[in-house]
């Protein structure tokens, strides 16, 4: 056991996750839940999630070890300042937000001195949410990114390492803004990508919906998939991480319209330069020995 008490606040795909592989890593004492919705809670304790369901955060909170915010990132401000008061002095208070940057600016303030802030992102997930979509096995050999802040102490994020590495996750520390440009090119932009091309799809009257499903191959599947995913969670994302998303996205664009005028002009010489290149990218990450099952975000290198 490594907490007697954690408390998981927003009980959707990560936390209920966290759950599941909280009881099988035998990590926790006690696990305490809050949702703000009451349909949630009450799928919740029909599906045994959390030891106990409880009607409000500060009540989750009472006497945990760990707290863990499981909510979209935008509405973490506001959990923390709700629970701040209520944190058990030498508790450790961390999230799973897909930002840091915004999250550290938003719940830093309202935490009282004795509270240990160490925030982290699990780099796994699906599409599916909500308190049903979890399962034990999400984050077994996946990255699980810790950003301490300043004056972070070292015991405390030496524990949430190892409560991490309990959940089979593999653990690296990483500074928040290098954290969102990472993530801002492996993640977020991807996301945004994959959105625009489903819906060009669906704006293209002359593909009915039943031929893009008959005819996409693997590439485009996987669009629809990652379409599919939460749009609060990923408006938050977008909305708090401006500055390294833009910044990919002009780059993204740049590319794109050099791509689109070597197909206007016929450059093939450009195409294929571009292709080998992407591909030799590729091939050095397998020769490199990483499992392309579980990307490496942690070793992306990106050069401002
Ligand atoms: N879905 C994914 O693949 C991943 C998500 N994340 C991050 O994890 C966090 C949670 O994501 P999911 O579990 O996927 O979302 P989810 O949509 O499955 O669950 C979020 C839950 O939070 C609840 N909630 C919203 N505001 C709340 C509040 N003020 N107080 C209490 N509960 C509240 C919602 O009712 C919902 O049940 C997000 O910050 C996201 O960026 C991190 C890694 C992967
Ligand atoms: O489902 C997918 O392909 C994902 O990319 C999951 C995911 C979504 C958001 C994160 O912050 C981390 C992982």
């Amino acid at each position: 056991m490594i907490y007697g008490k954690v408390a998981l606040i927003g009980l959707g795909l990560i936390a209920s996750s966290m759950f599941w592989s909280t009881r099988r890593a035998g990590a926790a004492g006690t696990v305490a839940g809050y949702d703000l919705s009451s349909e949630a809670r009450d799928t919740a304790r029909r599906i045994g999630l959390c030891d106990n369901v409880c009607d409000s955060a500060v009540e989750a909170v009472k006497d945990a070890d760990l707290v863990v915010l499981c909510v979209p990132v935008g509405a973490m401000g506001a959990v923390a300042a709700e629970i701040g008061p209520h944190l058990k002095p030498g508790a450790t208070l961390s999230d799973v937000g897909s930002v840091k940057g915004r999250v550290i600016e938003e719940v830093g303030p309202h935490l009282p001195g004795g509270v240990h802030f160490v925030p982290g992102h699990p780099l796994a997930g699906t599409e599916h949410s909500g308190p049903e979509a979890g399962f034990s096995s999400l984050f077994d050999n996946r990255w699980c990114l810790l950003v301490p802040v300043e004056g972070t102490d070292p015991e405390a994020l030496a524990t949430l390492k190892s409560y991490w590495e309990a959940l089979r996750a593999n653990v690296e520390v990483m500074d928040a803004e290098h954290h969102d440009l990472v993530l801002a090119v492996t993640s977020h932009c991807p996301h945004l990508i994959a959105y625009t091309m489903v819906g060009v799809a669906d704006d293209l009257r002359r593909v009915t919906d039943s031929e893009v499903i008959k005819y996409s191959a693997a590439g485009f599947r996987d669009f629809t998939r990652i379409a599919a995913s939460d749009p609060t969670m990923w408006r938050d994302v977008f909305l708090s991480n401006k500055e390294a998303t833009l910044e990919i996205l002009g780059r993204f664009t740049e590319e794109l319209f050099a791509l689109q005028r070597a197909i206007r002009t016929g450059d093939g010489e450009h195409l294929h330069a571009y292709f080998t290149r992407t591909r030799a990218i590729r091939r050095g990450i397998l020769e490199a020995g990483q499992d392309t099952d579980a990307p490496d975000f942690g070793r992306v290198k990106v050069e401002r």
